[in-house]
């Protein structure tokens, strides 16, 4: 029943929405006198009552390539037809928060505290700039999705070049959020990467995921990383996703 529930708010495995998050403690001593109803707002979680930051909205670490591609692509999210009437355009921006819903375990030996701690690893870094600066576009129609990167000084491989690690993390990013768009819960079975040639720190690149094709629980993708004109080819990537069933979060199986 509970699973069932669960499962109707966890449709396109949305990791979009803030977690209520975990009772805190007071800071400050309790005031002598204070109701019961007083002590107990004074625990409730300030974060609860605010609004989640979407991180992949500009902000003033992008430079003028991620600005370009953002506006670019987010242009087309909405066009205007004859008549000045506005209407969804083929590409649709995906916010991006850094906190996920809770109602899986992640495996049960998983405590409360870690679990009120845990950060999307590409969203955990606060300061603007420094790590993965990125914002995900979709086009339902084309079976695409489109990832601009903007690789802050912090993802640092070898000397002044992006870590290899840090390009995959941001496939399996791009390549994921696709999947999960066209196939509902996936998890990554497979990743392969080729890299072509190193990506500098601190440039924008283009991550293009396409779909190459479904078999029953299988979504098999293609990725291409580029440089931000498109003219040099930084890495190329095949993904398969497997679907999982809902459950399986919610068990941490
Ligand atoms: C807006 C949204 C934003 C969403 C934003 C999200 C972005 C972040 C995305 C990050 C995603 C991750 O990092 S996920 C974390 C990294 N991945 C993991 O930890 C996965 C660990 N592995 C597993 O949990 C499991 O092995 C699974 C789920 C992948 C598969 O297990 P299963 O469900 O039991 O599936 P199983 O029956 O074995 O296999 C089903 C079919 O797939 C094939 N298959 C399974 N694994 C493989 C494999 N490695 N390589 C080839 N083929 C495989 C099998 O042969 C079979 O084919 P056939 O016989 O049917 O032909």
């Amino acid at each position: 029943m509970m699973a069932a529930s669960v499962r109707a708010t966890f449709r396109l495995f949305q990791p979009l929405r803030p977690v209520p998050p975990m009772r805190i403690p007071l800071r400050q001593p309790t005031v002598p006198g204070r109701t019961t109803v007083a002590r107990t707002m004074g625990v409730l979680p300030l974060p609860f009552f605010s609004k989640p930051r979407d991180f992949s909205l500009p902000n003033s670490s992008w430079g003028p390539e991620m600005v370009r591609l953002y506006e670019h692509y987010n242009s087309q999210c909405e066009v205007e037809r004859e008549g000045g009437e506005k209407q969804k355009g083929p590409w649709k921006r995906l916010p991006s928060y850094n906190r996920v819903l809770k109602y899986a375990t992640g495996g049960v030996y998983l405590s409360k505290l870690i679990q009120s701690k845990a950060r999307l690893f590409t969203r955990n870094i606060k300061e603007p700039g420094a790590s993965f600066e990125y914002v995900l576009f979709d086009n339902s129609e084309e079976q695409k999705c489109v990832g601009i990167l903007q690789a802050g000084h912090l993802l640092e491989g070898p000397p002044g070049f992006v870590h290899g690690g840090a390009i995959a993390t941001m496939i399996d990013t791009v390549t994921g959020a696709h999947a999960t768009l066209l196939s509902g819960p996936v998890m990554t079975a497979n990743l392969n990467i080729n890299y072509r040639s190193p990506i500098p720190l601190g440039s924008t690149v283009v991550l293009e995921s396409c779909l190459d094709k479904k078999e029953d629980k299988k979504t098999f993708v293609t990725c291409k990383v580029t440089s931000s004109n498109g003219s040099k080819l930084h890495s190329e990537a095949t993904a398969l996703f497997v679907s999982i069933s809902v459950c399986k979060i919610l068990d941490g199986v």
